[in-house]
């Protein structure tokens, strides 16, 4: 599903900035796998998200996607085959426009020819359903403009979108991380019935290390641009946070120095 091999990244190369991101990074996930990412500031996690996603092209090494180079695929593949959720609740929508108008363009993304943005009886009745599902009412709120929406409540219709055109891989970036505990405990569900039902390929970034033992089905932790721990869901299900934090410790040398960890 998801192959990474050999990759690398390197920001201002020979100058005082230099900075190594990822360095050799490898690896495989399989469909339906659901995997946690934890690590230190600047482990380069957000970069490999870029990488995955094609916004952002590694120096060395390849990603591919079902047998595909993301690099090589066309943007509205791209956008069709990769679900994003970003950690800041502006970013995945449109807040001049409506609910059901930010649901039309991502029922349209990814689509070759024809786009329509237009929104049929049929397309509104799917999009009610599809809200209804989310459980918070937003299907009674179609018409209301989405800047006016609770964080919370963009970060569930962004999920929504981001799984429309059913990704064979989806990204979540810190995406419960600025949202209030029982907001960000909401999205946290909704995303897991999501990733359940759909049973999609996930990859997910977080700081709290609680949701990263409790969800999924494997736990990666990196460290300066590498990939220090991988851990299998057998070993996650009696992990508790501490022995975690000791594993970081005794691989990398140091105490996790992450300035947004939430231990649980
Ligand atoms: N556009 C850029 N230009 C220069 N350096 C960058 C750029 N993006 C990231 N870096 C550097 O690359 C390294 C990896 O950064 P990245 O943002 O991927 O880490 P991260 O694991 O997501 O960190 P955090 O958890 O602190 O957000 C860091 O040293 C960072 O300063």
């Amino acid at each position: 599903m998801l192959h990474i091999s050999k990759v690398s990244k390197m920001f201002n190369p020979g100058t005082p900035d230099e900075k190594i991101a990822l360095m050799n990074i490898n690896l495989h996930l399989n469909p339906g796998d659901f995997v946690t990412v934890i690590g230190s500031n600047g482990a380069g996690k957000s970069t490999l998200m870029n990488i995955i996603s094609g916004v952002m092209a590694p120096d060395h090494g390849e990603v591919h996607i079902s047998g595909t180079a993301v690099q090589s695929l066309p943007e509205y593949r791209r956008s069709r085959w990769i679900g994003r959720v970003f950690q800041d609740p502006m970013a995945g929508t449109a807040p001049r426009m409506t609910i059901e108008e930010n649901l039309a363009i991502a029922y349209a993304r990814g689509k070759q020819r024809g786009l329509s943005f237009g929104v049929t009886k049929r397309k509104r009745a799917f999009f009610y359903e599809q809200l209804q599902r989310l459980g918070i009412g937003l299907e009674n709120r179609l018409h209301a403009k989405v800047g006016l929406l609770s964080g919370g409540e963009r970060q569930a219709l962004s999920l929504l979108m981001a799984t429309f055109t059913e990704p064979q891989i989806l990204l979540l970036d810190e995406h419960t991380a600025a949202l209030d505990p029982s907001r960000a405990e909401l999205i946290t569900t909704l995303t897991e019935n999501i990733v359940k039902d759909m049973k999609l390929t996930t990859l997910m970034v977080t700081h709290n290390m609680d949701q990263a033992i409790r969800l999924g089905n494997r736990l990666i932790m990196m460290d300066k641009g590498r990939i220090i721990l991988d851990i299998n869901e057998e070993r996650k299900k009696t992990l508790t946070v501490s022995q975690l934090l000791g594993e970081f410790e005794q691989i990398s040398g140091n105490a996790l120095s992450d300035d947004r960890v939430v231990l649980g």
